[in-house]
């Protein structure tokens, strides 16, 4: 997947957050959105994954070479952020499932393969309302690296996470990002030092 702006801004009530946004995002490209708190990183990657509209400007997608409307990307989308909550009544093999009703898996796995990945056999069937705040985020990160889509997005990937927890996700980006357009919002280098290419938000103040 391709996205292209062109002199995409957005407000919220009075205040622009970022205006003059020229940037293309290329299939396969590994992007890191930087900025300090409350700079706008989460609001152009909603603007980005067709969820919130830009106040101005123009957005496209391409997907093998065909143009995509906005409403369709969340199809071809994997999003881990700390404002997307798993369902916390469901059990861990019945949050897996679900998910992957809707999306599917890479290659080669399964949910018996993403419980090994999480290395929660022993929790399978454990509510995920009982799980740590680590155990949830390590959640949210394997249902986005593990399915089959062509963006995969990452908002703060390691919120939550100890060391252990961010060299296994610096493995999951070996593994599953391979190919995907990736974008990363962060404002700690250890989550986006493998991506090529940076975006800073103060660049469009
Ligand atoms: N729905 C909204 N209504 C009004 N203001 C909003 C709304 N959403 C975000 N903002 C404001 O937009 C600005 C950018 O917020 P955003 O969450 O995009 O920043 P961020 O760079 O992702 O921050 P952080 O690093 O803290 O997650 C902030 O000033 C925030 O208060």
């Amino acid at each position: 997947m391709t996205i292209s702006l062109d002199k995409i801004g957005r407000r919220f009530n009075r205040e622009w957050i970022f205006r003059g946004v020229e940037y293309t995002f290329q299939q396969g490209g590994s992007y890191a959105v930087l900025g300090p708190n409350g700079s706008g990183k989460s609001t152009l990657l909603q603007i980005l994954n067709g969820s919130l509209t830009p106040s101005e400007g123009t957005i496209t997608y391409t997907l093998g070479g065909q143009l995509l409307e906005a409403e369709h990307v969340f199809k071809h989308l994997s999003l881990a952020a700390p404002y997307l909550e798993v369902i916390e009544e469901f059990s861990l093999a019945e949050m897996i499932d679900f998910h992957f009703k809707f999306k599917n898996y890479h290659p080669g796995l399964n949910r018996s393969a993403v419980i090994d990945l999480l290395g929660m056999q022993s929790s399978k069937h454990k509510l995920i309302k009982y799980f740590s705040s680590g155990m949830k985020q390590r959640l949210k990160l394997a249902l986005a690296f593990c399915a089959d889509t062509p963006l995969l997005m990452l908002d703060e990937p390691t919120s939550n996470l100890d060391t252990q927890g961010i060299d296994w996700y610096l493995s999951l980006v070996q593994q599953y990002a391979q190919g995907r357009l990736t974008i990363i919002c962060s404002n700690q280098e250890h989550e986006y030092s493998f991506c090529k290419e940076q975006l800073r938000i103060t660049d469009y103040k």
